[in-house]
């Protein structure tokens, strides 16, 4: 490991201090390290393994199983899929830096949307899939790091001009920050925080839809936080805007990063209303439908496994198991059963 260590930094001193520390803490030093030296990060992306998108949608493989995992390609394989399509060796150096796996190799992820999408797929005997399906069709844990590496990219594409000069900005090695030419003004990727939230009644609990959702599937009620709130204010605002309620009782559960539409900060809680204020009045600007559903039907949607067959009336649906929306509405449900 530490000789693996030593190559991916090339040398430097530091590596020798890692000796005493946890593999969990000296993974995250070294990705720390790798943002801030340029050429320690090139000499890794040397070694490193890679996710392949196109048009910032994920490279996905079919295993024997029959289930999906992302295709991870070493930067060598990459550098010859580049050369047998024809394209500039130079493309494997837009690789962003997003982590680093269990056993120190530095993880990348590049966008090869410049390629033949058909040509890749053949030569990495894989296919380009929309996130938001292939969110569903991957069950391991990779999920949260295609869409971190996803959000980076799209950053990246979309954060080329700075917005005080309108002049070009510069990306470091690991892509963790692009600098503005001509002002220096540092640009970080940023993410927007949104707030959700289960509202119970204590007996029932509060699911809402948006017309853009799929047939049947209801979620815990969730908004952007304005500038300036706390994480309470923007729970209370949002349900009360959403639903005509207001809550008490809150309790953070847990948090996320969520890549759609864009990039956001997920905070997960649970909140309280009393039974004699329940009656809701639905903001439909903003949702389809909102509605209180018993323990019986929850527990029955958190016991199905496969999407309605089409035509089928549909049942309560719910988001997919690794959205924080589904944790919560199985906390809750496990904690009404107790
Ligand atoms: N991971 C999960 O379990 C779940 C995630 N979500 C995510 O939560 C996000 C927020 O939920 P909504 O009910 O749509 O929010 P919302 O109730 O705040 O309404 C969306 C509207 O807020 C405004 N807005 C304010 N700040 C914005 C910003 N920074 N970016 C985009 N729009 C902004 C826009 O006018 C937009 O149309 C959704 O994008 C959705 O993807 C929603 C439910 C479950
Ligand atoms: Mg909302």
């Amino acid at each position: 490991m530490l000789k693996q260590l030593r190559i991916l930094v090339s040398g430097r001193t530091w590596s020798s201090s890692l000796r005493h520390c946890s593999g969990f803490v000296s993974r995250m030093r070294l990705v720390n390290q790798l943002k801030q030296d340029d050429a320690a990060c090139a000499a890794a992306l040397q070694t490193g393994s890679i996710f392949l998108f196109h048009r910032l949608n994920p490279l996905l493989q079919r295993i024997p199983n029959g289930t999906f995992r992302p295709a991870t390609l070493h930067s060598t394989e990459v550098q010859a899929v580049l050369q047998r399509l024809g394209a500039e060796g130079s493309l494997l150096q837009d690789s962003v830096l997003i982590g680093c796996s269990e056993q120190n190799q530095a993880q990348f992820c590049l966008d090869v949307g410049q390629l033949d999408q058909a040509a890749v797929e053949e030569v990495c005997d894989g296919k380009f899939i929309a996130l938001r399906k292939a969110f569903f069709l991957l069950t391991g844990a990779e999920a949260p790091l295609v869409a971190k590496a996803q959000a980076l990219l799209r950053w990246h594409q979309t954060n080329g001009f700075c917005s005080a000069t309108g002049q070009p900005t510069q990306r470091n090695q690991s892509g963790s920050q692009r600098v503005c030419s001509s002002s220096g003004i540092v640009y970080y990727p940023t993410m927007s925080p949104v707030v959700i939230v289960l509202v119970s009644d204590g007996k029932r609990c509060l699911l809402g839809r948006q017309s853009s959702f799929p047939k049947g599937m209801y979620s815990a009620l969730a908004g952007f936080c304005d500038m300036g709130e706390t994480l309470e204010e923007a729970l209370c605002r949002e349900v009360a805007e959403e639903a005509g309620l207001q809550v008490h009782s809150i309790s953070y559960s847990g948090s996320q990063h969520w890549p759609f539409p864009h990039s956001s900060f997920m905070l997960g809680c649970h909140a309280a209303v009393r039974p004699e204020h329940s009656q809701l009045s639905v903001d439909h600007s903003e949702l389809e439908d909102a509605r209180w559903f018993s323990l019986q039907e929850v527990s029955a949607a958190l016991r199905l496994q496969a999407p309605p067959p089409r035509g089928a009336p549909p049942p309560l649906w719910l988001p997919p198991k690794h959205a924080v929306a589904h944790r919560l509405i199985r906390e809750w449900a496990e904690r009404q059963s107790d």
